[in-house]
């Protein structure tokens, strides 16, 4: 015990990486002779009617009692609630809860009712009398109630709840502040929200109270933003492994018009009877996505941030009482979802980043079953989102990555997943959970030069004209079905749809175009132009590769046709579909 309280209180105390974090764990799982050690054990049988401890949930539980301040990074739906809500009931006084949604709050005291747990909240639409007994509460010495839950906002705003907050914290009476969602501090994180920013007074005031922050998905960057924007000194960081061994990822090449009926074949063949998600783009995709399910026969409903709230919980509960097989939803399906059995996550577009995706895929499987993650991947749906981004810092770098991770077809996802997260990975653990490592060598690297050259050559003539071009317009531009004065001058290429579209993908991700954004008052366009790195295909030795699924489409045949014919008419195609490597 002493060695695990040595390790608490010295040297680098900001410990990242499942190696590094398992050798606290363990010391600190090994040490059943805390104080409160008993109790704890106690009380997750007694009252939480859990068995036992999930990773990490006891090394966070006897950090944050023993002081410590400690950021908590772990998957969507494996427990990170219990690490402040078990300690709550262990420790004089009160943890005082930060949530981002009242509803998320409302989730979470509905629970915590069901077993017996005192807890309250108050937000926007607490009614005057009941705020007034729970800010009475809070420096009443018996402790009415072990969490009070606010939103961010609350604390920013009521000066009322700041003086009640130190007034406890005099008393010895705020045992602990749990930052739910901590990575909403940071700009840089997925989902920044303006008033997490000025949760630093919290640990300013009250230093001496211990600070646990959580999340499912942050980086390192984001986690060392959100402790200066915390003004938390020397943080622990526990990082239970971002792997769900149990999950199959999977991208699939959308072909617009079909892709609400492979999503309805899958769901009929493959997920008869199961729960699952479909992730779609905005709310009229929701309605129209659940309507074509339901005449093809699947009982589907749509949730999107615009429906009545009864309507919403309604969904909610049918869904989860197996009483409806699919919801049709936005991003406003997510926090709260805790249903154990969801076998599968489509996505009929891809997400905004990677730390979406992860979030919003991580619904599935939360009872450790196998479920699957299925991303539809569509070249429009790139500019869809790109222009809804638009305005966020780091929005565009984000959605190419999440671009970049499903236009990759040679790196195992999880290892990408786990590059994004900072993590240490070993590919073998995959296991032949992803498409990638299931389907092996299925790829073929081509030279691209000459097709990187003719395309680029079509957005530098419409811009000498004077004209934008929409990503959809180059592509018809380039396979000949643009406007008369276009396909005279331009090379207009043999390759399919598919090729066209990975190409311009290609270049976009690798800085040959770049974005050029036009607002009108009712929306916004996204352009092609030309990038950074345009210029360098006008040095004859400047080549381009890429790597393509061989089975992506019916191209794929064409690929194999171009090669050999590529071999017959090598001097005069020079790296035509130079297939350099698995064929
Ligand atoms: N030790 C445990 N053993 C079994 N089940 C557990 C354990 N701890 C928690 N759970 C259950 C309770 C919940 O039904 C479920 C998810 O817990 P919860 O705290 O809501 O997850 P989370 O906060 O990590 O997810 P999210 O990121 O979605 O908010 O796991």
């Amino acid at each position: 015990r002493n060695l695990v309280l040595h390790h608490f209180t010295s040297g680098s105390s900001a410990v990242n990486g499942y190696n590094e974090v398992s050798v606290i764990f363990m010391l600190v799982a090994l040490s059943p002779d805390f104080s409160w050690s008993k109790e704890v054990q106690a009380k997750l049988c007694n009252v939480f009617q859990l068995s036992k401890f999930r990773p990490l949930q006891r090394a966070a539980i006897n950090l944050s009692m023993s002081g410590k301040d400690l950021f908590l990074v772990m998957p969507t739906g494996r427990g990170k609630s219990l690490c402040y809500q078990l300690p709550a009931l262990c420790s004089k006084g009160f943890t005082l809860v930060i949530a981002p949604l009242v509803s998320l709050m409302e989730d979470q005291l509905m629970y915590l009712k069901s077993i017996n747990v005192p807890a309250v909240t108050v937000n926007a639409s607490s009614t005057k009398e009941d705020s007034k007994q729970v800010l009475a509460g809070m420096t009443d010495k018996n402790s009415p109630f072990k969490l009070l839950y606010v939103t961010p906002e609350k604390i920013a705003k009521s000066k009322l709840l700041m003086s009640k907050l130190e007034k406890a914290y005099n008393m010895g009476l705020l045992a602990c502040i749990a930052v739910d969602e901590v990575h909403c501090c940071s700009q840089w994180g997925h989902d920044f929200r303006p008033d997490y920013k000025l949760l630093g007074i919290l640990k300013r005031q009250f230093p001496k109270v211990p600070l646990v922050g959580l999340t499912a998905t942050a980086t390192s960057n984001v986690l060392k933003d959100c402790q200066k924007i915390l003004c938390v000194q020397e943080p622990i960081t526990l990082t239970a492994p971002f792997n769900r061994p149990n999950l199959y990822y999977e991208i699939r090449f959308k072909h617009n018009e079909d892709c609400t009926h492979q999503i309805a074949e899958l769901i009929r063949e493959r997920y008869k009877n199961q729960s699952g998600i479909v992730y779609v783009f905005s709310q009229k995709d929701a309605e129209v996505v659940a309507t074509d399910l339901q005449k093809r026969n699947i009982l589907a409903q749509p949730y999107h941030a615009s429906m009545e709230p009864s309507d919403k919980s309604l969904v909610h509960q049918r869904w989860s009482s197996k009483k409806i097989q699919v919801v049709v939803a936005t991003v406003a399906f997510g926090m709260g979802i805790d249903k154990a059995d969801v076998r599968f996550v489509i996505h009929h577009t891809i997400s905004k980043s990677i730390e979406n995706y992860y979030q919003e895929s991580g619904r599935a499987g939360r009872d450790d079953g196998s479920a699957d993650c299925i991303v539809f991947f569509g070249f429009a749906d790139i500019f869809r989102i790109s222009t809804m981004v638009v305005m966020e810092n780091t929005g565009q770098q984000k959605l190419k990555n999440m671009v970049a991770y499903c236009q990759n077809v040679d790196r195992c996802r999880r290892a990408m997943m786990a590059i994004h997260f900072d993590e240490v990975w070993n590919d073998d653990e995959c296991n032949q959970m992803c498409d990638v490592c299931r389907h092996g060598n299925d790829y073929i690297t081509m030279d691209i030069t000459k097709h990187a050259r003719d395309v680029v050559a079509i957005v530098e003539m419409a811009s000498s004209m004077d004209e934008k071009l929409t990503p959809l317009k180059v592509c018809d531009a380039w396979m000949g079905k643009g406007p008369a004065k276009y396909r005279k001058t331009i090379k207009v290429t043999s390759l399919s749809r598919v090729e066209v579209e990975s190409i311009i993908i290609h270049l976009l991700l690798h800085g040959y175009f770049s974005e050029d954004f036009s607002f009108t008052p009712y929306t916004t366009h996204f352009y092609l132009k030309l990038g950074r790195k345009a210029a360098l295909l006008k040095n004859g030795n400047h080549s381009i590769t890429m790597k393509m699924r061989r089975g992506m489409s019916h191209a794929t045949v064409r690929v194999h046709k171009f090669s050999r014919r590529f071999h017959i008419s090598c001097a005069s195609a020079p790296g035509f579909f130079n297939d350099s490597s698995k064929f």
